[in-house]
């Protein structure tokens, strides 16, 4: 006979003590209920229970806070941390503190059940080694829709494990910032992150891109060029547009893959490869293996945790707080601070957002900067979106040219206008909008150089620089 296991509930709901309780006893644990984290610490403790299944806010104390306590006296104790504040650093933070597993409120009892069955029959997971570097609240993943949810546990789950992983996703769903996530929360938190983007390098330098060049290695090569596999060293090495890499570089990044290590181009002796890899494609890339166009050994090495974002059109109940946090942005990098109504909230599900969280994010920004009122209506967002939404025959917007798309903009701007105070600074405001995208451009057409792009634009380079401070850019050197 098996001896019957003890699970801990504390929750400060009696009606979700009262039905996991039930839940579990029926499934044949031994249950002891609580609505405190003290009562909760004193079990633990005293040595009782085989699991822990907890709340974050209770009245006493919180659940995540006590974690690490448990985990300290008792290394081999599961806990199962379940919130209804089911945001992306709650889903880190409990993954970071020792958690089993965690759960976003409302979930599904036979979820539970499995995850309580799963964590009595695995070894604990040990605390993970405390570097004082707790990933905090640097990076938001905003939405809380259920899709949202699970991406937070796999991410979360990946804080401890430094697995490959491939980001799937149209273009716009957040692949980047879900790349930079895994980094800043994961292990190699304090090493580098680099990013290279398949579909902006040319096909002939992409090799030496990724794993540098010996001098007179090519045409060009003057001097030896390191490459993002050295740079990226200790760190992560996320690999954007996987599905646009030449088949020659595919070849060779598998055999680095396979083997730990790679060669310079024009060198001779192996460097080992130092790197956790993030791969990330808005390619069917199934599709693309099928047309003969990416290796499937390539594929299968670097899917090894897929994760797949979701098109905004799927998961609308993120809308409304992606737009907050969009406009929220906006304010911080000096736009005035807005809000929306109701009604604009609803017209914005509406919408198919055929650029994702992106698209949502740029009207966002021309909102904020170009409409008077503080609220704004749906009014200003149907205007907006009308545009977007226009048929095209098949051509591409970009068929407006840059002075009509301004004009466009500032006769909305002039007509929310006509019967208000008109704003200050429209001049400089208006202007940051069009320098801003401008001097992204002229960036990531130079690669991050700044003397090129200085050049290129006829400006002084400490101009530039300047420029670039006020409207707070980001400058990557090498970043496309
Ligand atoms: N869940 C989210 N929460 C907050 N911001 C988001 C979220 N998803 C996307 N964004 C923001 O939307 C913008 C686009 O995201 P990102 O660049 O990561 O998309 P992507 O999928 O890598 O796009 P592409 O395929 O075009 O390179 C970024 O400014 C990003 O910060």
């Amino acid at each position: 006979m098996t001896e019957t296991r003890t699970i801990l509930i504390a929750d400060d709901d009696r009606a979700i003590r009262t039905v996991l309780s039930q839940a579990l006893s029926r499934a044949g644990y031994n249950v002891r209920a609580t609505s405190s984290a003290a009562t909760l610490w004193r079990w633990v403790e005293d040595g009782e229970g085989d699991l822990v299944i907890t709340d974050v806010v209770m009245p006493d104390e919180n659940g995540l806070d006590l974690l690490p306590r448990m985990k300290r006296v008792r290394p081999d104790l599961r806990v199962v941390v379940m919130s209804a504040q089911s945001t992306f650093t709650t889903a880190v933070k409990a993954a970071q503190r020792g958690a089993f597993e965690y759960l976003p409120k409302p979930f599904d009892l036979k979820e539970l059940l499995a995850v309580a069955e799963r964590a009595l029959a695995q070894p604990a997971t040990a605390l993970p080694p405390d570097d004082g570097q707790e990933a905090g609240e640097r990076l938001p993943l905003v939405g809380r829709s259920p899709a949202m949810q699970e991406i937070y546990r796999t991410v979360a789950r990946l804080t401890t494990a430094d697995l490959t992983v491939m980001v799937t996703g149209e273009s716009g769903t957040g692949k980047e910032l879900i790349a930079r996530a895994l980094h800043d929360y994961g292990k190699r938190r304090t090493g580098p992150f680099v990013a290279i983007n398949m579909a902006a390098i040319p096909r002939e330098l992409i090799e030496s891109e990724l794993f540098g060049h010996e001098r007179g290695a090519f045409t060009g090569a003057l001097t030896r060029g390191i490459g993002r596999f050295e740079q990226a060293a200790g760190g992560t090495l996320f690999l954007d547009e996987i599905g646009d890499m030449p088949p020659e570089a595919q070849t060779r990044l598998l055999r680095v893959l396979q083997e730990g290590e790679f060669t310079t181009v024009g060198g001779r002796s192996p460097v080992k490869a130092n790197v956790r890899i993030v791969a990330a494609t808005h390619r069917d890339l199934r599709a693309a293996i099928r047309a003969g166009l990416f290796r499937e050994d390539l594929f299968y090495r670097l899917n090894v945790v897929p994760i797949r974002l979701p098109p905004l059109r799927e998961r609308t109940e993120d809308i409304p707080l992606l737009a907050r946090h969009f406009l929220e942005r906006a304010r911080a990098s000096g736009l005035p601070a807005k809000s929306l109504s109701p009604e604009a909230l609803e017209r914005l599900k509406r919408h198919a957002w055929p650029g994702n969280a992106r698209e949502l994010e740029n009207l966002m920004r021309r909102l904020a900067a170009l409409y008077p009122q503080e609220i704004i209506g749906e009014e200003a967002v149907s205007a907006e979106l009308a545009e977007a939404d226009a048929p095209t025959d098949g051509a591409p917007r970009s068929a407006e040219t840059l002075e009509q798309a301004v004009e466009r903009h500032l006769k909305l701007f002039m007509a929310a206008h006509k019967d208000g105070m008109p704003v200050r600074d429209l001049h400089e405001r208006v202007i940051s909008e069009v320098e801003r995208p401008l001097l992204r451009l002229a960036l990531s057409a130079t690669r991050g150089n700044q003397i090129k792009a200085a050049a290129l634009l006829g400006l002084n380079r400490n101009t530039l620089r300047k420029k670039l401070k006020d409207l707070d850019l980001p400058v990557v050197r090498g970043l496309t």
